[in-house]
């Protein structure tokens, strides 16, 4: 069966990887991730210019019925410099993605040049969706702060550099954002980041699940699966050819990631899965959708690849 990708001249043997954030803090957790037979390649945790220790716990809860995740973690990671290292003197044959979020945009840009200048060989993943820095709102929430930090990438970034989104709820948003992206050349375009600003009760105690941000945040896993897919579609069918699209959210089975590829997903990201069930996800994953693969009679995702049929 042909589980493979392509990104520009990067090549994936097999379209699963962890989602930023998720098992990709240290180096022990990149190693792990890149260590597994059914990953296609790693994400760092975003990085900082310096080591962060995030918000005050608890800062992650996993819902009882499992159908999801709910993360206020506030960015912490072991900063720029740290994943540089690691980055740089990783032997490994599977791309790496290196991904950055600024609290402002200046700090992207000092990364981005950092990163351009480096001997980094890797695809950069610029995170404008973090959605839980009291204070810092989500970039990709502002179409013109997203367009000008494109803007001012590109006139010297000239590695392979994607976008993080959040998602988008409203068809102008997916027209607008798209028309933003089409103007420049990107890599890829990630979508979709947890669904920001959610709110998790504990019935027990009539008590929000996490302390940040009076228990506001990010939800993940199979909640947020529809919203994922039609990210994952409306930017599919928007952006250009060249622009590969990484579909993240909702993916807890086989029939998931099956999903996100016939929206068009290029590559696909296990966040709270991960997170819930461990390094295991990725090779259960690849057996179901291998049997679905089978049971259909393709041989390639390329036979699946964007092709959602419509209700004519
Ligand atoms: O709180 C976080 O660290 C976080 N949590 C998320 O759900 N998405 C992100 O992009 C980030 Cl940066």
């Amino acid at each position: 069966m042909q589980l493979t990708a392509d990104i520009q001249n990067y090549h994936f043997n097999h379209i699963l990887l962890n989602a930023a954030g998720v098992m990709c803090q240290t180096s022990t957790e990149l190693d792990a991730v890149l260590a597994s037979e059914y990953t296609g390649a790693v994400v760092t945790k975003s990085a900082t210019p310096l080591v962060r220790p995030g918000n005050p716990a608890p800062r992650y809860y996993e819902l009882n019925n499992g159908l999801g995740t709910i993360n206020s973690m506030g960015l912490p990671n072991e900063g720029f410099d740290y994943y540089m290292n690691y980055v740089s003197a990783k032997e490994t044959y599977k791309p790496i993605f290196f991904s950055i979020a600024g609290l402002s945009k200046q700090e992207n840009i000092t990364m981005l040049h950092q990163l351009q200048d480096a001997d980094f060989d890797g695809l950069i993943e610029l995170n404008l969706s973090c959605p839980n820095v009291p204070g810092k709102p989500q970039t990709g929430y502002d179409f013109e702060a997203t367009e000008q930090i494109l803007t001012e990438a590109f006139a010297f970034f000239k590695k392979p550099l994607g976008v993080k989104l959040p998602p988008y709820f409203d068809i102008v948003h997916f027209d607008d954002i798209a028309a933003i992206l089409n103007k420049f050349p990107l890599a890829f375009v990630n979508t979709i980041n947890s669904i920001g600003n959610g709110l998790v009760i504990d019935q027990t105690t009539d008590t929000v699940v996490i302390k940040p941000k009076a228990g506001f945040g990010g939800i993940g896993g199979t909640l947020v699966k529809a919203t994922a897919l039609a990210n994952v579609r409306a930017l599919r069918d928007r952006l250009n050819t060249n622009i590969k699209i990484i579909g993240t959210g909702g993916v807890t089975t086989g029939r998931d990631v099956y999903d996100h590829i016939l929206c068009g997903a290029d590559l696909v990201e296990v966040g709270s899965q991960l997170a819930i069930e461990g390094i295991t996800v990725f090779e259960r994953l690849e057996k179901e959708l291998t049997e679905i693969l089978t049971k259909k009679g393709y041989h390639s995702l390329d036979d699946v690849r964007g092709q959602l049929k419509i209700i004519s």
